[in-house]
């Protein structure tokens, strides 16, 4: 057996697509794996040009791709991350993936015949699972990322990322001379709901009391849970009379209709702080501290009340 006999025994044994190619790109060779896959022996296509054979191959990239290797006679690469795939071949894999193609790394290797460049190999290694499983991973990383984020119950973003977004919003007002209020609103009596009718039904009145406010905002607008029964907005581009308005809406939706839970309709309220930027202050926090100044005023003087800060504006 000579040694190019056993060469192409071995490369019919590969589970990757060989195809060898001339410097005119016509099909000198290839091997069992793309007899499989295009469907066709190799017999059939033999002395046709690699673009009539697979008519999907964008022809000025992988032109200049082979001229490349055979002018530099270096090797060349094309990964899946960069074309997903080259030819289009069906895939074989027992998984769904986002393609009906084979993923596809392509390996582009000088051919030489006595020392002179004769032509290139094309390697095309089938990576459809390492595709489809970072697909899933990136898919996976997102939803832990957007996990980090949300509060479980409420799906409204949590305390830490709503903090760093006041942070960022409110240097981003103190740079540009920007309006932005803040609201901290706080369920009343949220404890005898608790108590009268059990923590599932408190649940779902926050989580109802996160909907309603959420579907009243503009999506510019930052809605996140504070604290138990505690929830903050920061209103970006508001002034104090546009917060005001935003605070009346909130405080109408969420007195309007009763939450209903195994059959009995649940009344309830929130009171409501609102704290507006000016370029006195030196933090976020200041914001946060006079927000929930007025909330507690709004609570101390009755509940299901909005209440401004500093004490200029009397509560409704
Ligand atoms: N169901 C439920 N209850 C919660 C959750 N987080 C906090 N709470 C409850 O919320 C209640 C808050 O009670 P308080 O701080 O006394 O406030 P309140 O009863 O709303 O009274 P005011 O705020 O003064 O009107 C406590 O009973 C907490 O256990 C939660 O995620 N689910």
């Amino acid at each position: 057996m000579t040694e190019s006999m056993m060469d192409s025994q071995i490369i019919d044994q590969l589970n990757s697509g060989v195809l060898l190619v001339d410097l005119n790109y016509k099909l000198v060779h290839w091997n069992r794996f793309l007899a499989v896959h295009v469907n066709k022996s190799f017999n059939d296509v033999v002395g046709q040009s690699i673009f009539d054979v697979f008519p999907e191959l964008p022809r000025r990239w992988l032109e200049r791709k082979l001229n490349s290797v055979i002018q530099l006679g270096t090797p060349s690469f094309c990964g899946w991350e960069q074309r997903h795939h080259l030819f289009e071949l069906p895939h074989t894999r027992p998984i769904s993936t986002d393609s009906e193609f084979m993923a596809q790394n392509c390996t582009f290797l000088p051919y030489l015949e006595q020392q002179q460049l004769a032509g290139v190999y094309i390697l095309i290694e089938d990576v459809t699972d390492v595709c489809h499983y970072q697909s899933m991973l990136k898919a996976t990383m997102q939803e832990l990322e957007l996990a980090t984020r949300i509060d479980g119950l409420t799906k409204v973003y949590n305390r830490k990322f709503w903090e760093e977004s006041l942070t960022h919003e409110f240097l981003r007002a103190k740079r540009y001379a920007c309006d932005m209020s803040l609201l901290m609103f706080d369920l009343d009596h949220f404890k005898s709901i608790n108590d009268n009718y059990g923590h599932q039904c408190g649940d779902l009145v926050l989580v109802e009391a996160a909907q309603r406010v959420n579907s009243l905002l503009r999506d510019a607008d930052i809605l996140g849970r504070y604290g138990g029964e505690e929830f903050a907005v920061i209103l970006t581009e508001t002034a104090q009379f546009g917060a005001v308005e935003v605070a009346e809406r909130i405080k109408k939706s969420l007195t309007a209709t009763p939450v209903v839970f195994n059959g009995k309709e649940i009344y309830f309220s929130a009171s409501i702080g609102i704290a507006s930027f000016n370029s006195e202050q030196t933090s976020h926090e200041t914001l946060i501290a006079e927000a929930d100044a007025a909330l507690y005023r709004a609570k101390s003087s009755g509940r299901n009340k909005i209440c401004l800060s500093p004490t200029l504006y009397k509560c409704s």
